[in-house]
């Protein structure tokens, strides 16, 4: 499972261009794991939804980019998704784990007490942040810095972590220096003026 550049993206991050198209330089560039995360007030629903999931599924299988889906569990056979990831107040880790023994599943995890809740030992890998302030979440929590990564990953040493929120080009290899495995971004992929530059530079 690799998740070194993990990026992140639903219809509502794409308002430059068609996210298939957004996806497609992506996973050229070398983009190892995608999620798909149709979210919010403009975020399409049902049949537009699925389709748009397809779309992108085919062109992740096409490159050999890993397949997640967010939160909406009823996506993950239609799409044949690898993997499901879950935060803190979407359906619980064990019944994830139950409905989908052989999927990759990814647990968002930004505190100690969050930590010391969850089932961690259930989950494939951990997103650990906001790293850093983000526009890209609404309900986003305040930002926990790198000092959570190192944290976490003394915690759990061979649990891999991506670091999510607020992370560039620029700040990337703080985020991997404090002991992620990844990186997992939005707009630092989806408003880069060169999308290719901007995944190569991750
Ligand atoms: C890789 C990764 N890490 C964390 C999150 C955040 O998940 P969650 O807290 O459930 O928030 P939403 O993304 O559902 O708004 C993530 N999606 N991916
Ligand atoms: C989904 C999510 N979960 C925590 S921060 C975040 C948004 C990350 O977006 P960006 O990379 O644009 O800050
Ligand atoms: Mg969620």
């Amino acid at each position: 499972m690799n998740l070194r550049i993990y990026f992140i993206m639903g219809s509502q991050n794409a308002s430059h261009d068609k996210p298939e198209a957004i996806l497609e330089e992506a996973a050229q560039a070398g983009i190892t794991a995608f999620q798909f995360r149709e979210k919010g007030e403009n975020a399409l629903t049902g049949e537009a939804k699925l389709a748009l999931g397809h779309r992108l599924r085919d062109i992740c299988r096409r490159y050999n980019v890993l397949f997640f889906i967010n939160d909406d569990l009823d996506l993950a056979e239609p799409l044949q998704a690898d993997g499901i990831h879950v935060g803190q107040d979407d359906t619980q880790l064990e019944t994830v784990r139950q409905m989908f023994p052989d999927k990759y599943i990814g647990l968002s995890v930004s505190s100690e007490r969050e930590m010391n809740s969850s089932p961690i030992q259930l989950a494939d890998y951990l997103g650990a942040g906001p790293v850093y302030a983000t526009s890209s979440k609404e309900d986003a929590k305040q930002a926990v810095g790198t000092d959570w990564i190192r944290s976490l990953k003394h915690h759990y040493p061979s649990m891999p972590i991506v670091g999510i929120g607020g992370i560039t080009t620029d700040n990337a290899s703080s985020v991997i220096s404090a002991g992620a495995d990844g990186v997992s971004v939005i707009s630092a992929i989806t408003k880069a003026s060169d999308i290719g530059t901007a995944v190569r530079n991750l």
